[in-house]
Parts: C-alpha cells; sequence; structure tokens
C-alpha cells in the first residue's frame, strides 16, 4: 500500500500487539490541542478526537505527546501503557500533575560548553531525566566556542556518573553523529536543558530542517493559514524527536515564579547580572553580591531567597514522586482490566 509506514519505525514494539484492543489500529501522538490530538499510524498522519473514556480529571490518564493510543476511526479509545513518562505540576497548582512526554527511550539532558555553574544544572537535569524511566545523556552544545572540551568533558562525566557526555556544535557539525547514533530508527528522544543553551539550534541540526516548536504560519496564494505543527518530529535517520514547550520548561519549578514574586527585589538584581546564569557567589558582573556589598541588599534576602527555592525543588520532587506512583498504579489497573476481559482483546 502507498504511504504505509512500518509501524517499528515509529517505535511500536511486537509486545505492545497484546495491548491492542480488538478493532482498533495504534497511532502515535504526535500533538495535543485541547482534546483534539494529531496522531502518526500507519498510514500517515491524521487528527483524532479523544473518547469519552480519555477524558482525566487528574491529566495523568490523558495522551501526551509519545503516547500510544487506539484509534476506532476518528476517536482514540484506549491509551496503551506508557514505558516511561516526563511528569511535571501543572503551573499555579501544588497538587496536580501532567505527563509532558511519555514512552521516551532517551533524555537528552543539554547544556552549553560557552556556559558557566554548568555542574549544577546538569545534575538537577539529570535527576529529572532519571526519574522519567528513560536513558539521559548529557549533550554539551556550543563545542566551537570552548577552548578546552576534553577537560569540559571530563569535569562533566565525573559528576554524571555512568551517563555519556556528547560535545556537539550545532554550528560546525562536530558531534552530532553521535547524538544521531542514539536516535535509531524507532527510537524516540527528547531534550531538556536551560533556555539559551542551543536546543533549537541542535533539533534543526538533527532534523535537518527548521522545526517549529508549536505552531507555524504559512503563507501561500489564498492568504495566512495556521497549521498545527507536530510536536514530534521523525528525523532523517528513523530516530524520533519530542519538543514541545512542556518539555522545554522541565527543570524549571513550577513554585519559582511564587519565589520571584516574594523575592521582587533579588529577582530584579539578578536580571541585571553580567551572567544570565549567575549564581550570585563569586562572579564577575553579579549585581546581587554589588548590592549587598554596598548596603541596599540585606544579606539575609539572598539567604531567604536561596531558601524558598530550595523548598520549591523539594516540593516539585515529592509531587512528582507521588504523580509517578499514581501513574504506575493506574497503569495496573488498566492492564488487569485488559486481563479480566480477554475477549477486548479478540
Ligand atoms: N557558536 C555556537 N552557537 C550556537 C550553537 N548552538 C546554538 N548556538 C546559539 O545559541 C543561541 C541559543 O540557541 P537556541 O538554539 O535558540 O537555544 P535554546 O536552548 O533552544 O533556547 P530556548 O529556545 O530559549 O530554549 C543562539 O544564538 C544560537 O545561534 C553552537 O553549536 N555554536
Ligand atoms: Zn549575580
Amino acid at each position: 500500500m502507498p504511504g504505509v509506514t512500518d509501524l517499528s519505525a515509529l517505535g511500536w514494539t511486537p509486545d505492545r500487539d497484546a495491548e491492542l484492543p480488538s478493532g482498533t489500529e495504534p497511532g502515535r501522538v504526535a500533538r495535543v490541542d485541547r482534546g483534539r490530538l494529531r496522531v502518526l499510524t500507519a498510514d500517515g498522519d491524521r487528527a483524532a478526537f479523544l473518547g469519552t473514556a480519555l477524558h482525566d480529571d487528574s491529566g495523568l490518564g490523558t495522551p501526551a505527546v509519545g503516547d500510544w493510543v487506539a484509534l476506532r476511526d476518528e476517536l482514540a479509545v484506549a491509551l496503551l501503557p506508557r514505558r516511561s513518562a516526563f511528569v511535571r505540576t501543572t503551573a499555579g497548582r501544588t497538587s496536580a500533575a501532567q505527563v509532558v512526554a511519555a514512552n521516551l527511550d532517551v533524555v537528552l539532558v543539554v547544556d552549553s560548553l560557552s556556559a558557566e555553574a554548568r555542574l549544577r544544572r546538569v545534575e538537577r537535569y539529570l535527576a529529572v531525566a532519571w526519574s522519567s524511566g528513560a536513558t539521559p545523556v548529557v549533550v554539551l552544545t556550543k563545542s566551537d566556542l570552548c577552548d578546552d572540551v576534553a577537560a569540559a568533558v571530563e569535569q562533566v562525566a565525573e559528576d554524571a556518573l555512568g551517563v555519556d557526555v556528547l560535545p556537539v556544535s550545532s554550528l560546525t557539525g562536530e558531534g552530532l553523529d553521535a547524538v544521531r547514533a542514539l536516535l535509531g530508527p524507532g527510537r524516540t528522544g527528547a531534550m531538556v536543558g536551560p533556555s539559551g543553551v542551543g536546543k533549537s539550534s541542535l533539533a534543526n541540526a538533527l532534523a535537518g530542517r527548521p522545526l517549529a516548536a508549536t505552531r507555524e504560519i504559512r503563507e501561500d496564494g489564498r492568504g495566512r493559514h495556521t497549521t498545527t505543527a507536530r510536536e514530534l518530529h521523525v528525523l532523517p535517520g528513523g530516530g524520533l524527536l519530542v519538543d514541545t514547550p512542556g518539555m522545554r520548561e522541565l527543570g524549571l519549578y513550577d513554585d519559582e515564579e511564587g519565589v520571584a514574586t516574594a523575592y521582587a527585589d533579588v529577582t530584579d538584581l539578578a536580571g541585571e547580572c553580567r551572567f544570565r546564569d549567575c549564581e550570585h557567589r563569586t562572579e564577575p558582573g553579579c549585581a546581587v553580591a554589588a548590592a549587598i556589598d554596598d548596603g541596599r541588599l540585606d544579606p539575609g534576602r539572598l539567604l531567604g531567597w536561596r531558601k524558598l527555592q530550595a523548598e520549591a525543588h523539594r516540593q516539585l520532587l515529592r509531587v512528582d514522586a507521588r504523580a509517578r506512583a499514581e501513574e504506575h498504579a493506574r497503569m495496573r489497573r488498566f492492564s488487569k482490566s485488559l486481563k479480566a476481559q480477554p475477549n477486548r482483546l479478540r
């Protein structure tokens, strides 16, 4: 049949055959847009709607990018068990949780070789990546801007025990083949890391074309059209790359906004530091340190700010742990219900 894709190219594995309810076909979620899905199937990319069974108030049972759903015509009627999931709390709430990406094989923890204060950041993102159930790999970008790449890689590798550390330059293409090798046919990856380290550039370099993260405005003879873009991209080498705003925001703590408001004086000063990732310790051009030095800022304010940030972090890890436990319980119930009704499989 023309246009038919081998499902394994989308990451389907034979063990999933038994998970698929009878009379349905599998689709991989490439985008979620208020109850509407964009799915990749054996015969191309199409729209689907959420069946009633997939409306879930807890948020965890709703399909996320990377999920496999069972399709009956236009309707997604079941969510297949997740092999891995990135869970985060919903912005502004302390207890609600949300899956931002599912069924990832590898998570690229991206940071820049040109940045300061890399180590603690990489550690933080690695913790988030491990907790998803996917395998993390550290990718250090902008190797063309670093004088001693080997030393920087070694320093990070010492801290990231058991995790590969790959230097790359999206500008020169150096090191990209090693990242491509991680994303072989049917393997799904995603990127996490702070803003500005070069995630978009890396994604574009891997795809060999510019990828729009959210939506693209298409200009043609008949005027302007907004086309909903995918957030799960098939790469030229056959791998799949998840690039969603939700993944990008991972590791930024939900309560950070609250902390920023309560400590607006510190936050405003921090915005004037020479380095965007200034830790306000001994960095040159630190506006926070300068304000403490000339008495404009009480050192206690900086201490309090640090404490609150640490607390926000702990809170998030706690909520994440609970959300993951709920997700596991839900999946157990789901597979039990399948076993209890074996006729659903035929
Ligand atoms: N020299 C050099 N510059 C790079 C490289 N990769 C990215 N940059 C530059 O770094 C800046 C940030 O790159 P982005 O790809 O937008 O970073 P990002 O991580 O996607 O940032 P957000 O979209 O904010 O998450 C841009 O000015 C890029 O041109 C690289 O390999 N070498
Ligand atoms: Zn500073």
